[in-house]
């Protein structure tokens, strides 16, 4: 099997990348694109030797990495970021031909984000304080001590950006990384790897291992040399990770799945509520923080839903490579079954599609508005992932509170409301990580992000990575001269 691939004029190596050398699995695996279902490429399919072979290249590369200064390390992440930026256009063709996710947004938004997550995270670094305060003339010394070797588990709704999102504060934070991507989309990491090493990162700091989660991971979040695993993905794998994380008591950030409601009250701009609804439909619904449940006041939910329906039936979907498209594919074929398994058991217990409600050719699902739907349906409960939103009304705030928090989820939930006391009211009333109140998906890196209940445990973003990334340690030294008989 080649070693390297091209993939839309873009050379990447299918190899795994461990103490800063290409390696290669007796076993691949198959990479298909969602575009129309044809192979990629074979990949390297990770065995447990090879993933005990990245932890042992991030435990022997610690010391050195967790020693150099943060200055450095911010140089160093900076230069990875304008790797990324040189790269963008082909990082961006790359990850659309993986995970059939818009180009124009891989262009304009996901990429330059990518960037970002390097430079925001190079520079928080750089305002840590080191916390000094006095305890009867005792100095407390609050130090930001680099944990160890981090195993990073990631989907393929946006490999790169939410791999980027974990892996820049680690290493920031002066950890080494095991960088495990989604079997569905492993191509972008490999070439993060190239850009890391080109920027100068040292071999070892960062590792990418290949392969099937089910067939690696617990030979990586057993291991009893990894100091932090942070992971985004499902619910079930989550718990397999936490019971596998549990023999060392590793600390976990989880980052899961939603159900997070769009409450759209009647005091509401009609157009600003069907905008950020449309948007629901983005990377053809398969976000984690995706609005999928409108709660609509009953006065305006007719003129809503003609609204909706007018834009939505306007949207394009086709190949998303094309400028014009507004939806691509689904990742996979067994993701496009669980869709429809959703809609279609939806549809026999007495759902309405007002739009949708089937498969296209290939791996298109029709965008879906599903409308009388019981609170208690597995299409309300559960996260579909797909493009499929469903629509209830409520009659007063206390329902709308109601029907938006009765879920497993705690991950977003947006409001649209003209009534600045009523968004700060309802708000304060959810559970939710992310309150989103006459807007969709504005992210700043220094908030807190994460998710309540079945939706996560823990925050990353800012500090909060830090948090998490670090071994805080408290230094407390005595006065000169100080003796316990005082
Ligand atoms: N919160 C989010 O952003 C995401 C949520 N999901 C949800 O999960 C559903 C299923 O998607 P999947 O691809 O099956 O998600 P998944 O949670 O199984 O996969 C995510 C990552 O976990 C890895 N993984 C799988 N089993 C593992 C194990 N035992 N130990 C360690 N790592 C393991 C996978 O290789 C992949 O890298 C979706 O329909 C959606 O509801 C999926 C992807 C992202
Ligand atoms: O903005 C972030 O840091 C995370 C975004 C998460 C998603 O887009 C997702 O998981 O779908």
């Amino acid at each position: 099997m080649p070693d390297k691939i091209v993939v839309a004029g873009v050379s990447v190596d299918t190899r795994h990348w461990i103490g800063g050398e290409r390696v290669a699995s007796a076993e691949m695996f198959t990479d298909h694109s969602p575009i129309d279902g044809k192979p990629i490429g074979e990949i390297s399919r990770g065995t447990p030797t090879e993933a005990a072979a990245a932890v042992a290249a991030a435990k022997a590369a610690f010391p050195g990495w967790a020693a150099t200064s943060r200055a450095e390390r911010a140089r160093i992440l900076h230069a990875v970021a304008d790797g990324v930026e040189k790269r963008l256009e082909e990082l961006a063709i790359v990850e659309t031909t993986d995970n059939g996710a818009l180009l124009r947004s891989h262009r304009r938004g996901v990429m330059p984000r990518v960037a970002h997550n390097f430079r925001f995270f190079a520079d928080w670094l750089l305002t840590l304080g080191h916390e000094d305060f006095e305890t009867r003339g005792h100095t407390n010394h609050v130090s930001w001590d680099p944990a160890g070797p981090c195993v990073l588990i990631t989907p393929w709704n946006a490999p790169l950006m939410l791999a980027t999102w974990k892996v820049a504060p680690a290493l920031a934070a002066g950890n080494t990384v095991v960088l495990k991507p989604a079997e569905w989309s492993p191509l972008t990491a490999s070439l993060l790897a190239d850009i890391a090493a080109e920027a100068g990162l040292p071999a070892g700091v960062l590792n990418v291992v290949q392969g099937y989660g089910s067939e690696i991971g617990d030979a990586l979040t057993a291991h009893p040399d990894v100091r932090r695993i942070s992971f985004t993905g499902s619910v079930p794998t989550a718990r397999r990770i936490a019971a596998s994380a549990a023999a060392n008591l590793t600390p976990l950030s989880l980052e899961l799945g939603g159900k997070s409601p769009l409450l759209v009250f009647a005091d509401a701009d009609l157009d600003r509520a069907v905008d950020l609804a449309v948007e629901q439909y983005d990377n053809a619904g398969q976000v984690c923080l995706a609005a999928t449940r409108f709660l609509v006041e009953e006065s305006v939910a007719q003129e809503f839903t003609r609204r909706f329906v007018e834009k939505a039936t306007a949207l394009v979907q086709g190949d998303p490579r094309d400028e014009g498209t507004d939806i691509g594919p689904t990742i996979h074929p067994r993701q496009l079954e669980k869709i429809d398994g959703f809609v279609q058991r939806a549809l026999a217990a007495g759902a309405r599609a007002v739009i949708g409600g089937h498969r296209r050719d290939g791996r298109y699902y029709a965008p879906t508005l599903l409308t009388d739907v019981a609170q208690d349906a597995e299409i309300v409960q559960e996260e579909v992932f797909g493009p499929v939103l469903t629509l209830q009304t409520f009659a007063t705030e206390d329902e709308a509170v109601r029907l938006a928090d009765d879920t497993r989820f705690g991950l977003a939930a947006t409001l649209v409301t003209g009534d600045p006391e009523r968004a700060e009211r309802v708000s304060a009333r959810l559970v939710a990580g992310t309150v989103w109140v006459n807007c969709f998906f504005v992210r700043d890196l220094q908030a807190p992000f994460g998710g309540s209940r079945h939706s996560g445990v823990g925050r990353e973003g800012g500090t909060w990575s830090f948090d998490f990334y670090c071994d805080l340690r408290n230094t407390v030294t005595a006065p000169t001269g100080w003796t316990n008989h005082g």
